[in-house]
């Protein structure tokens, strides 16, 4: 069933200096949401506060209307599954090993292995182009492979809500698309709320239903692409012109920076 997951008026920091102010996001359930924004503008921790591993200092993280403070640690794992930016490269473990560590929350107190496990693990691998490669250690893997080997993980697990901080990183195009166009098939086909980190404005124009732009901790523009990624809004967050056209194939927005980025962005 699709899940919904909604902060409301969050506010969240580290330490003493607060980053996230009175930020609201509604991950609409079965589309998937773009988090954009610069450097440093709260998208991870927003994102990590979504995924209940960062405490909100005020507002309500609430997964299908409950608040996801109180779900305990597997209630949670089988809700909702979040992949960090630059996971730790595990020793010693084959990539269906790792992919094994996303059924944790599945199994019973004995923590036996069965079948639909199996399974899980066999689909994540496949729909990753991971199997091939599943008796590899990850630690000989390439960036690219062992990006795919954490996605694999995280799907395994089966949830109805996915948060996936830059899951580009280090793949190649062809890669990004395909871990792209995976994340819209798990949205379209088994109706998986997504929450996606990215930096590629074009890539969330292409893929995401609903945009949310991140500016200093507060969100700037929420929306679909065409309505959020303008030339205006875009040259706030950023410090820097763009130009946005129509895709001549899909008529998504399409971002051209032009000029140079305003000082004060170059400084920040
Ligand atoms: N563990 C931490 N302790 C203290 N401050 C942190 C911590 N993590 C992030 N910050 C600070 O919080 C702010 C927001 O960081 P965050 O990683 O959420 O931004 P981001 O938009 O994801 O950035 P990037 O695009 O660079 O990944 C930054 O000022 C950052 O320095």
């Amino acid at each position: 069933m699709p899940s919904t997951l909604v902060a409301d008026s969050v506010h969240a920091g580290y330490d003493s200096a607060p980053v996230l102010r009175d930020v609201s996001v509604d991950l609409t359930p079965g589309g998937v949401t773009v988090l954009v924004g610069p450097n440093g503008s709260g998208k991870s921790t927003l994102l990590r506060t979504l995924a209940r591993l960062h405490d909100p200092t005020a507002g309500a993280v609430t997964v299908d209307g409950e608040d996801a403070g109180r779900l305990r640690g597997r209630e949670l794992a089988r809700r909702l599954a979040f992949l960090p930016q630059g996971s730790p490269i595990p020793a010693g473990l084959t990539v269906r090993e790792l992919v094994g560590h996303g059924r944790y929350a599945h199994r019973g107190a004995l923590g036996r292995v069965r079948a639909h496990d199996h399974d899980a693990v066999d689909w994540a691998l496949e729909v990753t182009g991971t199997t091939a490669f599943a008796g590899r250690h990850v630690d000989g893997l390439s960036g690219g492979e062992r990006q795919r080997a954490w996605i694999a993980m995280v799907l395994a697990q089966q949830t109805g809500v996915l948060l996936l901080d830059e899951p580009t990183t280090y793949l190649d195009l062809r890669y990004q698309v395909e871990v792209l166009a995976l994340v819209r098939s798990l949205a379209d086909e088994h109706g998986i709320t997504v929450g996606l980190v990215l930096h590629d404005l074009n890539q969330a124009a292409a893929y995401a239903d609903q945009v949310v732009v991140l500016s200093d901790g507060t969100v700037l523009a929420s929306g679909t692409p065409d309505q959020v990624l303008t030339g205006a809004t875009i040259e706030t967050a950023f410090g820097l012109p763009v130009h946005v056209v129509a895709h001549p194939l899909t008529g998504r927005p399409t971002c051209l920076p032009y000029g140079s980025p305003a000082p004060a962005a170059m400084a920040s």
